[in-house]
């Protein structure tokens, strides 16, 4: 989709909430170069305004101010960051309405499910916000009389974030949440499509309170910054959420350092629907985990697997209810699919679709997604999918649903975990003992059983073998930002 003129500046009830610059050190600025980059809208291609360039020297001021930042946060005590982040908390419901319409106009989501994002966005804060008063040691026998060892937590320090674009507030505060909450400070790195949301999070801190240097946020090609921010010593952490690809090469470039790394990267989710399977519950959860944001999540559905027995009766009641789809811009009434973030998008949908159909497949519902509609693809229903399809090994990242069948639980069970992906899995039976038998034997960090809507700031979020390390949310997210030492108090 060809770019077109400028935009009409978006209105916003707050409108310091549309920034324009990078936040460094509690100042808003521009990059040393002057360079910028455009940002558009995904729905129309029209440009929402520009943000800066930010080059490697940019990325050693906000270092340096981290590194100040810093110093004065982590003597703050537990209750002063928790009622720190509970302000941050409340600002960012208060300004729902503003955060979503940024949000849908720079990521192209339904205003609602926009919205939605602000409020799983702000969970993230309050319950790192109360985790931050949970920070507990513990005591151990010592190995002498009167020796004690005392254990301790204390936060890692200056910490770095580099962030996608589907979810432009969530993946900022399940990271920030915690790094604050711990004592660190953090420079985020927002994806480049999407840096207005990111930029609105951090007016709102400022205005919570939080101190300048603590929450940093930089704009601009990923590279330059990447690198600058994993060649640092005095960055101590990175916690990066991307693609697989991405992933391996910031954890290589953190080796440099020892850099403590936590990756949450791509998926390949399969939703297994057993012949015992509640139908009706497995194609309410089909239609929440496949199309949620226009099935550019990383635990969308990306295969389904369907006992024979019952496929043919699963894919007419997921053909019915995927009629409820209705397509168009984020803005629009009713929407509940968007345009797409970009042509590169549109682009892997249409060679999954072709490769299949290729290879066998049939197309049960939506058009094909043939011709030029800008970023727009109608959702899609295919059966006759086989393992050797793209779509069986690639995430798809658009509105496309492909169903296979399979015959024992074993054949289930081995087509599932046949992905270099471990991320979230899902499926649906009503017998306890299989139910316990699939869960072990399923190879995924997260696992929805007869639920398609696992995502929960409560949860350890987070994948096994290529979709990633460590666990974000719940009591395990804040352990990514500390380190651990014990103390050994010697005897009388
Ligand atoms: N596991 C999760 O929690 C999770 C959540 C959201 C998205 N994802 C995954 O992210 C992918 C889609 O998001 P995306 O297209 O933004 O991913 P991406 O890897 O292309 O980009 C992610 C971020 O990394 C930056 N980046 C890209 N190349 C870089 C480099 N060489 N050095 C430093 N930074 C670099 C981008 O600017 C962006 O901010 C999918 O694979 C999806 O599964 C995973
Ligand atoms: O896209 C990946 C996100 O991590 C999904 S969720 O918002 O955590 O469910």
């Amino acid at each position: 989709m060809a770019k077109t003129q400028q935009t009409a500046p978006i209105k916003l009830r707050h409108a310091a909430l549309f920034q324009q610059a990078c936040y460094i050190g509690g100042q808003w600025s521009q990059a040393q170069s002057g360079a910028t980059l455009d940002v558009d809208n995904p729905a129309t291609g029209e440009i929402i305004g520009q943000v800066p360039n930010c080059n490697e020297q940019d990325t050693a001021r906000a270092i340096a101010e981290a590194e100040k930042g810093f110093q004065v946060w982590r003597h703050k005590t537990a209750n002063e960051r928790n009622e720190v982040l509970m302000r941050w908390y409340q600002l960012m419901l208060d300004h729902t309405d503003d955060l979503g319409a940024l949000m849908t106009l720079e990521q192209g989501k339904p205003l609602a499910e926009a919205k939605g994002e602000v409020n799983y966005a702000a969970s993230f804060i309050k319950w790192f916000a109360e985790e931050a008063r949970r920070a507990y040691g513990e005591t151990i026998p010592g190995a002498k009389p009167g020796q004690h060892i005392v254990v301790t937590r204390q936060p890692v320090g200056v910490t770095c974030c580099i962030t996608p674009w589907n979810f432009p507030a969530a993946m900022i505060t399940r990271k920030a949440g915690a790094a604050l909450a711990a004592g660190c400070s953090m420079i985020v790195k927002p994806a480049e499509a999407t840096p207005y949301t990111a930029l609105a999070l951090a007016q709102l801190a400022e205005e919570a309170g939080v101190p300048a240097g603590v929450l940093n946020v930089i704009t601009g090609k990923p590279q330059p910054i990447g690198e600058a921010l994993t060649r640092s010593p005095v960055v101590r952490k990175l916690s990066f959420t991307g693609s697989t690809r991405v992933g391996s090469i910031l954890m290589s470039q953190c080796a440099e350092h020892i850099q403590k790394v936590s990756l949450e990267l791509g998926g390949n989710a399969p939703f297994i629907v057993f012949d015992d399977a509640d139908l009706d519950k497995a194609v309410e959860g089909a239609m929440a985990s496949k199309f949620r944001n226009t099935g550019q999540t990383c635990v969308c559905a990306n295969r389904f697997l369907v006992q024979r027995s019952v496929h043919d009766a699963f894919v007419e009641k997921l053909t019915e209810a995927m009629k409820t789809l209705k397509v168009g811009d984020g803005f629009e009434e009713g929407v509940n699919q968007s345009a797409l973030i970009n042509r590169a998008a549109v682009e892997k949908v249409q060679q999954h679709y072709q490769d299949a159909m290729s290879k066998g497949a049939k197309r049960v519902f939506g058009p094909a997604p043939e011709g030029d509609r800008g970023n727009y693809v109608e959702p899609l229903l295919l059966t006759g999918i086989k393992p050797e399809m793209q779509v069986c090994h690639e995430e798809t990242f658009g509105p496309l649903a492909a169903v296979m069948a399979f015959d024992s639980e074993d054949d289930a069970i081995r087509l599932a975990n046949d992905t270099p992906y471990g991320l979230a899995a899902y499926f649906y039976s009503q017998n306890i003992h299989r139910v316990w038998r699939v869960a072990d034997a399923l190879e995924s960090g997260i696992i929805g059983v007869n639920e398609g809507a696992v995502s929960n700031a409560a949860a350890p979020f987070g994948g096994m073998k290529a979709s990633g390390l460590g666990r974000e949310g719940s009591s395990h997210g804040m352990a990514e930002y500390e380190e651990i030492k014990y103390l050994c108090m010697g005897g009388e």
